[in-house]
């Protein structure tokens, strides 16, 4: 998350790279406008200015996305698995050539600094260069039965068509971790893209186009009315599989939706991380992977750290380092050199995340720095740590989604262990500690489905990245991300040598 020295970005600059983007849905092949004509607009969320007016889907244009990916999924299975790999490689090299666009087009529309958008960009291209590689992967197995009399043939197939949804706050990379995948394994797809930032959706489809994937592949359908438009096809028996990344409470209701069909579904969802310092850790190192772990994308991360929980010899040390690399935290629009850290999303999320902060302070805790909204234009929040904050509060247990770190103290091992795993969610976890034994110990102890060990950052495309509990079902990325894909047929073949 360094930010280097950069030059400001110019109107001109911003008023071209829109002009390039895709406005339409994107349905075998074709962009074409609504069947209700509508549209709707796409704001910056430092400035609050439309960006740009977008096709709006409803269910007719859903219905006609999932008509075309439903033709083009038995020829799209039959095309050899080299193929469909060269065309995620190329992709990977366009949206490399093309860094600068799609760094510049999220921090438009997303608000996240411009070297963090770069970072982005170049997790989200990895997605597309693994599972290039694993396209090719998909293996099977040839076994004798253990009776000796017959032949077990046991081949992976593309579980055919998916419906993709993806959320606002990395608008390359949760679209890359679902429809890389999906196209190596061999699955047509309809990509409902988050109404906050949909323009970086539409820019990566019109690059799928352009690496060579065939019509009807990929179809996207941006929406305002996202349950309006994707319920019909979540009912739709022609469906194979929904993969979702968003909170865990629409994740809840699609989950009971896709019951209906017994629809396959991956379901990435909310998370609530514990960030654990123990009195033994290398305390600056703990700082720095605090830094990352609180303030990548300005908090709006799912693994963000959500709770400090700190070893009480070492609390109030910790707080004062934390403090001070804090204050260096520029608020600021993304594309600004000095910004270090963006707006938040919209005026909903900037609330929600001050009544946190507020009820944390009538309840006891104490801002160490930050604690309000940012005065003027923008959706932009004090990066903030709270010390003293004691069990039960309500920060403590909901995701804050912003740029505020709540202290905890802890006493023991046994007591960092009951407060990280008190919550419904189990994404990841941080632990920072010398000790070898005990950061494994943690890594056994913590009901989580990922954990970084003196680590603040651990997303990797050669990862499987998911949850537990209450943060989801499945995994993205990895050997396991293609697996969501494709599903397993067994042939059984009588004993070769019977009569
Ligand atoms: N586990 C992960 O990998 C991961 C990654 C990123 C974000 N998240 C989580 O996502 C949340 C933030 O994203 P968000 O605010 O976009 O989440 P959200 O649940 O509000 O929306 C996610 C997506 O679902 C769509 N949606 C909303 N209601 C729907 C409905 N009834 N039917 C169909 N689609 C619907 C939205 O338009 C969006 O595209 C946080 O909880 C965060 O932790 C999880
Ligand atoms: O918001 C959650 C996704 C973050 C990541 O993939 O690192």
């Amino acid at each position: 998350m360094t930010v280097t020295a950069q030059p400001a970005v110019s109107a001109d600059r911003e008023s071209q790279l829109l002009a390039s983007v895709p406005t339409g849905l994107l349905i075998n092949g074709e962009w074409r406008d609504a069947a209700s004509g509508k549209t709707f607009d796409v704001e910056d969320p430092a400035t609050g200015k439309v960006l740009l007016s977008i096709a709006d889907a409803g269910a007719e244009d859903g219905a006609a996305a999932l008509d075309a990916a439903v033709a083009a999924q038995e020829s799209w299975a039959k095309v050899p698995p080299r193929e469909r790999g060269e065309i995620l490689r190329r992709a990977f090299e366009l949206v490399t050539e093309r860094a600068e666009d799609f760094a510049l087009l999220m921090t438009m529309e997303m608000g996240k600094p411009l070297a963090e958008a770069r970072g982005e960009v170049t997790y989200g291209a990895e997605f597309l260069r693994w599972f290039s590689e694993e396209a090719v992967r998909a293996f099977g197995r040839y076994s004798v039965s253990p009776d000796g009399k017959s032949r077990l043939l046991v081949t992976k197939k593309p579980v055919g068509p998916c419906l993709l949804i993806t959320p606002w706050n990395f608008p390359l990379a949760m679209a890359t971790r679902k429809i890389a995948p999906a196209v190596a394994a061999g699955c047509t797809m309809v990509l409902k893209s988050a109404n906050l930032t949909p323009l970086t959706s539409q820019l990566f489809a019109a690059v799928m186009q352009e690496a060579g994937l065939p019509a009807g592949v990929l179809n996207v359908i941006p929406t305002s009315t996202a349950g309006a438009t994707t319920g019909p096809l979540i009912k739709d028996a022609r469906l194979r599989k929904l993969s979702f990344t968003g909170s865990t409470e629409v994740g809840r209701r699609l989950l009971s939706d896709a019951s209906e069909t017994v629809l396959r579904t991956s379901m990435e969802l909310g998370g609530n991380a514990p960030f654990v310092v123990f009195e033994d850790a290398d305390l600056d190192a703990a700082v720095a992977g605090a830094m990352l772990a609180k303030l990548r994308n300005m908090g709006e991360a799912c693994t963000a750290a959500n709770r400090f929980i700190v070893h009480e010899s070492v609390a109030t040390e910790f707080a004062e380092k934390f403090a001070a690399k804090m204050k260096e935290m520029t608020t600021a629009r993304g594309t600004e050199p000095e910004s270090k850290v963006g707006p938040l999303i919209d005026a909903k999320s900037r609330d929600k995340v001050h009544e946190l902060v507020s009820d944390a302070v009538a309840s006891g805790a104490k801002a160490v720095l930050g604690g309000a909204p940012v005065d003027g234009p923008g959706y932009f929040y004090q990066p903030t740590i709270l010390a003293g904050v004691t069990e039960g509060t309500r920060i403590l247990s909901e995701e804050i989604f912003g740029p505020v770190a709540p202290i905890i103290t802890f006493s023991s091992e046994d007591d960092a262990v009951r407060l990280a795993n008190n919550t419904e969610y189990g994404l990841v976890a941080y632990v920072f500690t010398k000790d070898l034994n005990r950061g494994i110990r943690m890594g056994e102890r913590l009901e989580t489905g990922m954990l970084g060990l003196n680590a603040g950052v651990i997303s990797n495309a050669a990862a499987p990245f998911g949850g537990v509990k209450q943060s989801g079902l499945g995994r993205e990325g990895g050997l396991e991300g293609i697996e969501e894909y494709l599903y397993t047929q067994y042939i059984g073949i009588a004993d070769p040598y019977a009569g």
